[in-house]
């Protein structure tokens, strides 16, 4: 049976990468992902503006939708510091074991817990099933059409504080409209656009970050 997409960006990362180098383990699936095949990482030049929003709220917890391969799993929980955690959530099955084996890899599995089955589901199960308190940075990076009724979600699961900090992934391309008009007339959220482009692509796109206000 032919190796998938994902399959073969882990195979190119364990005979290419540094094991328990995170930085080798992005720089790697961008050069397959640039070179070879496109996937839906965020990439580097999104993943600039991801660094900086990561280090900027320096997130004891931190929630990713949309794990994907592991890229901006291994991405986030490079920069986290000791103690931080970053929990992320992945539908898909077959992308979840992929996800798994590169976290591994990484080094990064001790910052990183993976967890498989739909947002809508896993969000409401946060606070008891995995004791988090309140999120204080949320990376949306999954489907377009979750974006929106998982922020209210996450507000409904007093999941966010004074200050939690959400960024959104796609917001241009493929697009996320009603997203950008939800939190952009919430009184709730402070926004802010950062233009970009797609991963890998000179199609524009862009991140938006949203403040949560209380
Ligand atoms: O579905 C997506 N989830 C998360 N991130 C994505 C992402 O960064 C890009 C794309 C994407 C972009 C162009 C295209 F022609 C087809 C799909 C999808 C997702
Ligand atoms: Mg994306």
């Amino acid at each position: 049976m032919n190796q998938s997409k994902e399959q073969r960006i882990l195979n190119f990362v364990l005979q290419n990468a540094v094991r328990g180098d995170p930085c080798s383990v992005v720089d790697t699936i961008d050069k397959y992902c640039s070179q070879k095949e496109w996937a839906m990482n965020v990439g580097n030049e999104k993943g600039k503006i991801l660094d900086k929003t990561v280090e900027e709220v320096n997130p004891s917890v931190a929630l990713e939708l949309g794990t994907y391969c592991g890229y901006s799993a291994v991405r986030i929980s490079r920069l986290l510091k000791a103690g931080a955690c970053l929990l992320t959530v992945e539908f898909n099955p077959e992308f979840a074991a992929i996800a798994k084996q590169m976290i591994e890899f990484a080094g990064v599995q001790d910052k990183v817990k993976l967890l498989e089955g739909p947002s809508e589901e896993i969000i409401p199960q946060l606070k008891k099933k995995y004791e988090v308190d309140t999120l204080d940075f949320v990376f949306l990076d999954h489907w377009k059409d979750r974006y929106t009724p998982d922020t209210i979600l996450l507000q409904e699961c007093n999941l966010l504080r004074k200050g939690s900090v959400l960024l959104a992934d796609n917001v241009i391309f493929p697009g996320a409209p009603d997203f950008l008009n939800y939190v952009r007339k919430s009184p709730h959220f402070q926004c802010t656009n950062y233009p970009s482009h797609l991963e890998y692509m000179q199609v524009e796109d862009a991140m938006e970050k949203a403040v949560f206000l209380g």
